[in-house]
């Protein structure tokens, strides 16, 4: 199935205190990616949350993915998300197998995302389109180069960075497939807010939960 749709991102900072109810809103809205994302280097809390949150996921059947931390997602038999310095897609398929779900961060650059494709990554993402509150300096991406991708690649294209419901929209009109999100679903007041707002994006890609 091809992967297209709302994809969470947690943060540690911002979920403090929240985490898994938060979590949980974003996932009744209709999550078809969710991502643990922790740089921290609490590898006790890091199994202990992840591990909550593959269970959440398979009640509402979403997908687990993992930042950075192939051996964890190896150890929990989900995917994993890795950036330029996270090591090789190549042993990173050969641990998890055929079936699981890779991605690579390839920043505004169509080559590095040709290259993920051929070594197999299941999705590659662009980013960052706007400013973004969680990762300030990460480098940056336009939509040219993005419709330029629609055209080049056949991997599902996700794309990062800043995006709101507010200006998502010419993101999907120029071919992304994923949305990834962090504080434009997570940055809200209420549990009701997050889902609400996750439905709001997935009716964006005109994906009915
Ligand atoms: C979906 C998605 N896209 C890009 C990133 C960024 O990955 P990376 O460049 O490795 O940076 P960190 O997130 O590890 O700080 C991502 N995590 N997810
Ligand atoms: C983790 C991450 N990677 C990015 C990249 O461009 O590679 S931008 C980003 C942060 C995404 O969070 P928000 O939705 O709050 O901007
Ligand atoms: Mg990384």
């Amino acid at each position: 199935m091809k992967l297209r749709g709302l994809y969470a991102i947690t943060d540690s900072q911002l979920l403090a205190g929240k985490f898994l109810a938060y979590v949980e809103a974003a996932l009744d809205g209709g999550v078809t990616l969710l991502q643990y994302r922790d740089k921290s280097s609490d590898e006790a809390r890091r199994l202990r949350e992840a591990e909550k949150l593959r269970e959440l996921c398979s009640r509402y059947k979403t997908q687990l993915i993992i930042n950075d931390d192939f051996d964890l997602a190896a150890r929990l038999g989900v995917g994993v998300h890795l950036g330029q310095t996270d090591g090789p897609l190549t042993p990173a398929r050969a641990l998890l197998g055929s079936k699981a779900i890779i991605g690579a961060t390839c920043h505004g650059q169509i080559e590095l995302a040709e290259q993920a494709a051929k070594e197999g990554a299941s999705y590659v993402a662009f980013g960052r389109f706007f400013n973004s509150n969680t990762k300030p300096g990460a480098p940056a991406a336009s939509v040219e180069m993005l419709a330029e991708a629609r055209k080049r690649l056949h991997v599902p294209i996700c794309v990062i960075g800043g995006i709101t419901l507010e200006n998502a929209e010419p993101l999907v009109a120029h071919g992304a497939d994923l949305l990834a999100v962090v504080h434009g679903l997570f940055g809200a007041d209420s549990t009701q807010e997050v889902t609400r707002r996750a439905r709001a994006f997935n009716d964006l890609l005109k994906i009915s939960v």
